[in-house]
């Protein structure tokens, strides 16, 4: 019996932890496959020798069990989906809670005198809210076939399903008084090209809703407990030209204090707006600092930012800063094409980010199209052997007289000695998979005699460290405002991203269960392959 195993856990608990090494396994059995089913739900589906699928309940939530036997398991996917992806909102712990009219305003008249004191007073006729309804496709594909490339299905039949998700936006009625709010910014996990946008456009929002008390985190979520770090002042002034370079203005750091002492330390501070930018881990510990609030009953808002230049976030089109790191990426990918191209029998290698995706890889390799082997953590290869990497550099040399090498630091890992160690966050300290296939490229031609001359470039937090390029600079705008615009409306626990183009509003924990990885059956790692002319390298 052959495993599609496409689990994913929604559970919210605060001690929320990520199976960080979980993925090999699920990797490796979706490229044998050749199949990927949908990662929704908590369904885990079995196909028996005889083609017949049964269904299986994984054992963090069977309520989720699907049977595909039930005519009505559609419909009740539907409302399963509904529940899932609904947006955990402040009347669902103070249902007494009062709304406002919003205080924000789109069309607004300049005022007649210098005081500004009271803001712009507002055109009462129109001012373009979201209705709390509104909704936006998360799946526009309808694949029509199980074996159509890059099919997600959610049943053998690969029927079509509407999945609607939440859209973000400016509503109508607020849950907080622009007077009664502290907001807090923190930054957390690595650096990202487009910290400083979304800080600038989250102050620059609240400040238009009528907040005056904003304050910036430093250094993460340890700014919450350090002694000695002090929280800073924000407002557009402070923020208006920090978009202009990379890093962040409150700066950033991985690990730091228990969920319970960062909530004691908001309690003190009189915080009821949070803003949290970072990846998967941070939003971990987002959805756990917001479940604590609710436990202690403290009306708080929390909103999450994605920010990652892996873009290992799933159900998103894409998070800030991974254009630019694409974009980034095409000066070492041409420095490295150059220097082999120059060089007799040259072989650039150049590593990127990329922990357990290797989406950056696939997207520079695509746009530079000077790479002939890109190598991502999932799909596995050999560097040795009939097959193997190195047999196929030789045909290059051979063939072309150069090559270049593209490969994500997470690829390979088989292949480098484990270090067993861990960063400060939990996350596994990698092994370097460049410097790997250097040194073992540079045996292998003087093994078989023939003269390589092998350039390594590793521009890793070169491209992490840039500032956002044009259109990360809209993303971060957008995704910046909506974020103020959710913790108004009174959600809480949520996130925000770009879907189909559209964007909304995403409950935590559906976009953090796993890291998202490329599917090796998807049609851009097929574009990938078709760019490059590489071989299977098993
Ligand atoms: N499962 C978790 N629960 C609570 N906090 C977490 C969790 N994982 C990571 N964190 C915290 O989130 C912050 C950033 O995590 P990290 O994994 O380094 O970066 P990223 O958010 O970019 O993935 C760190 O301060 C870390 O302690
Ligand atoms: O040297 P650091 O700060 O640990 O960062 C290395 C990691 O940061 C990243 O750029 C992004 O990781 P995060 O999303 O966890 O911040 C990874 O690609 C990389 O492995
Ligand atoms: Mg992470």
């Amino acid at each position: 019996m052959e495993t599609l195993s496409h689990t994913i856990t929604t559970s919210a608990s605060p001690k929320l932890r990520l199976p960080r090494n979980d993925n090999v396994h699920r990797r490796l059995l979706r490229f044998r496959h050749g199949f990927s089913s949908l990662n929704l739900g908590t369904l885990r589906s079995q196909r028996s020798t005889s083609g017949f699928f049964k269904v299986e309940c994984s054992q963090q939530s069977s309520k989720n069990c699907i049977d595909f036997s039930d005519p009505d398991w559609k419909s009740k996917f539907q409302q399963d989906f509904e529940r899932r992806f609904n947006i955990p909102h402040i009347t669902d712990t103070f249902p007494d809670a009062q709304s406002f009219p919003s205080t924000f305003c789109l069309r607004m008249r300049t005022p007649v005198t210098e005081d500004f004191a009271e803001g712009y007073p507002s055109d009462e006729e129109w001012h373009g809210y979201i209705n709390n309804n509104d909704r936006v496709l998360l799946k526009v594909i309808h694949y029509s076939s199980p074996t159509s490339a890059g099919a997600e299905c959610i049943d053998p039949n690969c029927t079509w399903v509407e999945q609607w998700v939440h859209r973000a936006g400016p509503r109508e009625k607020i849950y907080f008084k622009p007077e009664e709010v502290k907001a807090a910014i923190v930054t957390c996990g690595g650096l990202c090209p487009g910290l400083n946008d979304v800080i600038r456009q989250i102050v620059i929002t609240l400040e238009i809703y009528g907040v005056k008390n904003i304050v910036g985190i430093p250094f993460g979520y340890r700014g919450f407990s350090d002694k000695g770090l002090t929280e800073m002042p924000l407002s557009r002034k402070v923020v208006q030209n920090i978009h202009l370079s990379g890093g962040s203005l409150l700066g950033v750091s991985r690990g730091g204090p228990s969920v319970s002492d960062i909530v004691t330390s908001m309690e003190e501070r009189g915080i009821n707006m949070l803003f949290v930018l970072g990846g998967n881990g941070t939003h971990a510990g987002a959805n756990a600092i917001h479940n604590e609030c609710r436990k202690r009953k403290l009306k708080v808002a929390v909103v999450g930012v994605p920010k990652t230049i892996d873009n290992d976030i799933l159900l998103m089109d894409k998070t800030f800063g991974f254009d630019t790191a694409v974009e980034e990426a095409q000066r070492a990918i041409n420095s490295a094409y150059i220097e082999a191209h120059s060089a007799y029998h040259g072989i650039g290698v150049v590593k990127l980010m990329g922990r357990s995706s290797g989406f950056i890889a696939m997207q520079s390799s695509l746009a530079s199209g000077q790479v002939d082997i890109c190598l991502i953590p999932e799909v596995p290869f050999n560097l040795h052997g009939p097959h193997g990497v190195l047999r196929h550099l030789k045909y290059l040399i051979e063939t072309k007289g150069s090559a270049v090498v593209c490969v994500a630091e997470g690829a390979g890992q088989n292949l480098v000695e484990k270090t067993n160690a861990t960063d400060a966050s939990g996350n596994v300290v990698l092994g370097d998979i460049g410097v790997r296939i250097q040194q073992e490229t540079k045996k292998y031609f003087k093994e078989i005699g023939i003269p390589a001359d092998v350039k390594y470039i590793d521009p890793t937090y070169m491209i992490r460290a840039c500032r956002a390029n044009a259109s990360d600079g809209i993303l971060c705008t957008v995704l910046g405002q909506n974020a103020v615009h959710g913790a108004f409306a009174g959600y809480s626990g949520i996130t925000v991203g770009i879907c189909n183009t559209h964007y909304v509003y995403f409950p935590i924990p559906e976009v953090i269960s796993h890291p998202r990885e490329v599917d090796p059956n998807s049609r851009m790692w097929h574009r990938c392959l078709t760019s490059t002319g590489q071989p299977d390298f098993i």
